[in-house]
């Protein structure tokens, strides 16, 4: 369970530090970030046990003693929200002038909404901005103002500028700052991790800026927010980074105090944060917006939340596998993380947990055909005849067998297993175990976010570390095809995906379970991944299951 607690003081007063005195069980400090604009203090706690925070105490401030009981009436005793609901659009959806003005008259189109809108960065405008990064740590200076992207950029949100019929000067000071943040790249040779995230924010910071520009224009009111100035708080791994706790009071502060005083439609950007060490600007991993609506819609309290894709929703599987996929109507929370999580790229692996833990309803909708139906994600759905929801491929995964030569028993091998894995910062996606031997897959996202250089060599540390106790086969060139469904019909998918499979000669090399009882995972070569999906799509979305009747009367 986690809480958050904020109280407030008066400016002269505001505490410079703080600390906890007899604290919680280590570990249960999660975060903890001063908003001296709003004169007021969050400190996110994670409970996990009897004993709990008695006193925080504050120097140089007058110190507020606040007892547990105090401190869990704090909390939670937000006022309720005007604001009804979130709306995400993602790149697709404000790719250009005309894009914008569509999504301007959607969200008109739902007057009795009070909505939140986030917006992700126009089309590719990421990929272009990473890109740029990347050349510019080569080109030398002088070159930078040359660089193809860097000029496309600049060129889009201009013409999108002069389009929607708003100032350039509102997108112009960003793309100065751009040019020179590119010429300091190419002057230090270098792009961290921290700059790539600088670097990709000017894609939100703009998008966010022309948006709320042309809506004022159009006489709709409207007031632009950065994330990461508005509490939007993260741990400090850059381009990867978590949302904290403290976010979700502060986010509700500003919004609703906003709102209350001078109701303006919110536009925030998608993806960025605050990284609360090093007040850096942060991003959430790529797909971002997702969770950044899913956090603002638990922290307000809202009725739903919408995410506008360029799609029908969550699709069977992937449409650029295969073309045939069709919507599904229902998710789970647990399905669509899932899902998610094995790669599915129409939601962001972590947009889930907020939706989740704040019990909202999330709708995948699409900006280019309004009226069709979508996705409606809940905690709950009808399972009675729900056989498998969706096919999801993960390619270019590694795998390792290892087989234990005996030096320790069962429960030090595993445990040894894993540790080595803890110590290396790799995490493992799919596992299957036997007594003397273990099979799993690494996680691409985290290992392959890293150089190549540093991939290969992680992947000989691995190795040479577990063969201190086992025998260890690496076989590169794996796919993950995850089967999200219902897995109280276990027996059912796998009968017909293993004939499916054997009637097109793949052999599969693993197979494993999830613990969260919606997913099958089945691990094969990547050159037969697609075959496999269609194979397996066809069979379980394009053909009647009459199966399905004869488990019904037996259960
Ligand atoms: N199972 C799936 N359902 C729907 N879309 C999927 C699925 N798997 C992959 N996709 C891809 O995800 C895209 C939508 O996600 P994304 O590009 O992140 O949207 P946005 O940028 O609008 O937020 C779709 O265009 C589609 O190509
Ligand atoms: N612009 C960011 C964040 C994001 O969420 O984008 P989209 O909604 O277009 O997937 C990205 O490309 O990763």
């Amino acid at each position: 369970m986690s809480a958050s607690l904020r109280f407030s003081a008066p400016s002269h007063s505001f505490p410079k530090q703080i600390s906890l005195e007899r604290q919680w069980p280590s570990g249960t400090l999660l975060s903890f970030a001063a908003f001296r604009p709003l004169n007021s203090l969050c400190i996110s706690l994670r409970r996990c046990g009897e004993s709990g925070v008695s006193r925080v105490s504050c120097q140089g401030g007058n110190v507020d003693v606040i007892q547990r009981d105090e401190f869990e009436a704090v909390s939670f005793g937000e006022p309720e929200s005007q604001l009804t609901c979130v709306m995400k659009f993602g790149g697709s959806s404000v790719a250009s002038a005309e894009r914008m003005r569509e999504v301007a008259d959607l969200i008109l189109s739902f007057p009795n909404e009070k909505p939140v809108i986030v917006l992700s960065a126009m089309g590719k405008t990421t990929n272009k901005l990473l890109l740029a990064g990347e050349k510019a740590v080569s080109c030398g200076v002088t070159n930078v103002d040359g660089l193809e992207e860097l000029s496309f950029i600049k060129d889009l949100h201009h013409r999108t500028a002069d389009e929607l019929g708003v100032e350039r000067s509102i997108v112009d000071g960003h793309l100065e700052v751009l040019e020179q943040l590119l010429k300091g790249i190419a002057m230090m040779k270098e792009l961290t991790l921290r700059t790539k995230d600088y670097l990709v924010s000017f894609g939100e910071c703009m998008s966010t800026r022309l948006f709320a520009a042309y809506l004022n224009k159009i006489g709709v009111n409207a007031r632009q927010y950065d994330a990461f100035e508005i509490g939007f708080i993260t741990t400090d791994d850059f381009t990867n980074a978590d949302i904290l706790e403290a976010t979700y009071p502060a986010v509700a502060k500003r919004l609703n105090n906003d709102w209350n005083s001078d109701p303006a439609i919110p536009i925030v950007t998608g993806f960025l944060g605050k990284g609360w060490r090093s007040g850096a600007i942060t991003t959430l991993g790529r797909g971002g917006s997702d969770l950044t609506a899913t956090t603002i819609g638990k922290a307000l309290g809202l009725r739903e939340i919408q995410v506008w894709k360029d799609v029908d929703g969550v699709l069977t599987c992937d449409p650029n596998i295969y073309p045939h996929a069709e919507p599904v109507p229902y998710l789970t929370f647990d399905e669509a993380a899932e899902l998610a999580y094995f790669g599915a790229q129409v939601l962001h692996p972590q947009s889930m947990r907020p939706a989740r833990e704040g019990d909202i309803p999330v709708r995948v909708k699409n900006s280019y055909n309004p009226n069709a139906p979508g996705t409606l994600i809940t905690r709950n759905r009808d399972m009675s005849k729900a056989v498998l929801t969706s096919i999801v491929l993960k390619r270019n995964v590694t795998m390792l067998d290892i087989v234990s030569t005996r030096m320790l028993g069962q429960f030090g091998f595993l445990a040894k297993v894993f540790s080595i894995f803890e110590d290396l910062g790799i995490s493992v996606d799919v596992v299957a175990t036997s007594e003397v031997s273990i099979s799993l897959t690494l996680d691409p996202s985290k290992l392959w976010s890293r150089e190549l250089i540093q991939q290969a060599s992680e992947l000989d540390h691995v190795v040479q570390e577990l063969e201190r106790i086992a025998v260890v086969n690496l076989l590169q060139h794996r796919s993950i095809i995850s089967l999200i469904g219902n897995v109280q019909r276990s027996s059912l998918i796998l009968e017909k995906a293993f004939h499916v499979l054997r009637a097109n000669g793949v052999n599969v090399q693993m197979i494993s379970q999830g613990a969260s009882k919606v997913n099958i995972s089945l691990i094969v070569h990547d050159n037969e991944a697609e075959q496999c999906v269609r194979a397996l799509h066809s069979t379980f979305f394009e053909s009647d299951l009459p199966e399905l009747d004869r488990c019904d009367s037996a259960n």
